[in-house]
């Protein structure tokens, strides 16, 4: 959602250090449930056995093997796989709700694996939240009370904790609801409850464990609308985690696609569905629309020597689904240019190539 430039869809290498402007940095992370899990990520024999194998030989269950990523900030960075992949595993050792086996976590520049209780503490209440798919709210407490309930455990003035939450119920669409019971509301709302407490305390980063996958699929993508909404207007680096491909190509400025524990592919939507990684990725990436996702970037060639150029002029990072009409009631191929430098050009074939598989 925030502009992104084309990268490389390979996995970011270990080896690489994390820029200055990041806001979260993952290392070599890893998390293996069962005996002697310590050893697993430091022998590369082990650690290098796909997961069934691993457990016939060690008894362990390797949930997170080997990630690294970073996100920067204002980035709505989506973790995505199917059930079993991982993905809860990895977002609770970020703030280590499950401490991991090995491998660094830096949250805006904080070691979490260093940090003591009293850091880890301060880090949960005060830099990052987490909106979870259950929702989590106290319910006999009031939607106000819910939402002021993580200023409260941080000793904020009671005047204080209620002006702030009046402001992120209103943010989240739920003024006139401050004084209902969560059972009062439906999923949706209670799911807005969810958000408006984990805004309250206005941290750095928000954490979404699957926030939506319970929901009707209309309220859903009201949610995600919702979501996109909030990013705009408060601008935080998000950490979304779903199993849903159109949700994380819906959101995610960067996805990381997980299959059992490991990452396959880290990059833009259009880089998954431009340039899959493997045979996984292409399948699972196979059905989306590609002229929703695909911008010019993608599609554009180099002119004919012979070729007249005086076609409209567009920018690359235009999605072709919004470039169709444009380049097909053109004379000439579209130019693509950025900076005042010509890219390529794309015409008609190009563009009917991409709706064709749509
Ligand atoms: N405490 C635990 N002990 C042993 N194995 C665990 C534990 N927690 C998770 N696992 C296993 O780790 C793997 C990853 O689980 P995780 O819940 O992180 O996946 P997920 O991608 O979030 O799946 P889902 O979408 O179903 O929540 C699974 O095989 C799971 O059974």
């Amino acid at each position: 959602m925030t502009a992104t430039t084309a990268r490389s869809g390979t996995p970011e290498r270990a080896d690489d250090l994390p820029s200055a402007d990041v806001d979260i940095s993952v290392r070599n992370l890893w998390k293996v449930f069962g005996p002697k899990a310590d050893r697993v990520p430091t022998d590369p024999e082990l650690a290098a056995l796909p997961r069934t194998e691993l457990k016939e030989k060690t008894g362990c269950l390797a949930a997170v093997c080997d990630l690294s990523f970073d996100v920067e900030p204002g980035q709505v960075f989506v973790v995505m796989g199917l059930s079993g992949s991982g993905k809860s595993t990895l977002v609770r050792c970020l703030t280590r709700l499950i401490e991991p086996t090995a491998g660094e976590v830096l949250i805006q520049g904080r070691n979490i694996r260093e940090a003591d209780e009293k850091a880890l503490r301060e880090l949960r209440r005060h830099q990052v939240s987490m909106v979870f798919q259950h929702f989590g709210l106290l319910p006999h407490r009031r939607v106000i009370d819910n939402v002021a309930y993580g200023l409260e455990i941080r000793g904020e003035k009671k005047t204080d904790r209620l002006a702030r939450a009046h402001e992120v119920i209103e943010l989240v669409g739920l003024k006139g609801f401050e004084n209902s019971l969560p059972r009062q509301l439906s999923g949706g709302m209670q799911q807005r409850v969810g958000l408006a407490r984990a805004l309250a305390g206005d941290p750095g980063v928000l954490l979404f464990d699957e926030p939506f996958s319970a929901l009707d699929p209309l309220i859903r993508r009201d949610m995600q609308n919702e979501v996109i909404r909030l990013h705009r207007e408060v601008g935080k680096t998000m950490v979304f985690i779903t199993h849903d491909l159109s949700e994380a190509l819906k959101l995610g400025d960067r996805i990381l696609i997980m299959r059992d524990g490991r990452q396959v592919q880290v990059g833009t939507g259009a880089e998954l569905v431009g340039a899959p990684a493997d045979d996984y990725v292409r399948d699972f990436v196979q059905e989306v629309p590609k002229a929703n996702v695909l911008t010019l970037r993608w599609i554009m060639r180099p002119p004919a020597a012979d070729e007249v150029l005086d076609g409209p002029e567009l920018d690359p990072d235009v999605l072709v689904k919004d470039a169709v009409r444009a380049v097909l009631e053109a004379t000439a191929p579209v130019r693509v240019v950025e900076s005042g430098e010509l890219l390529g050009v794309v015409g008609d074939a190009e563009v009917l190539g991409v709706v064709a598989e749509s």
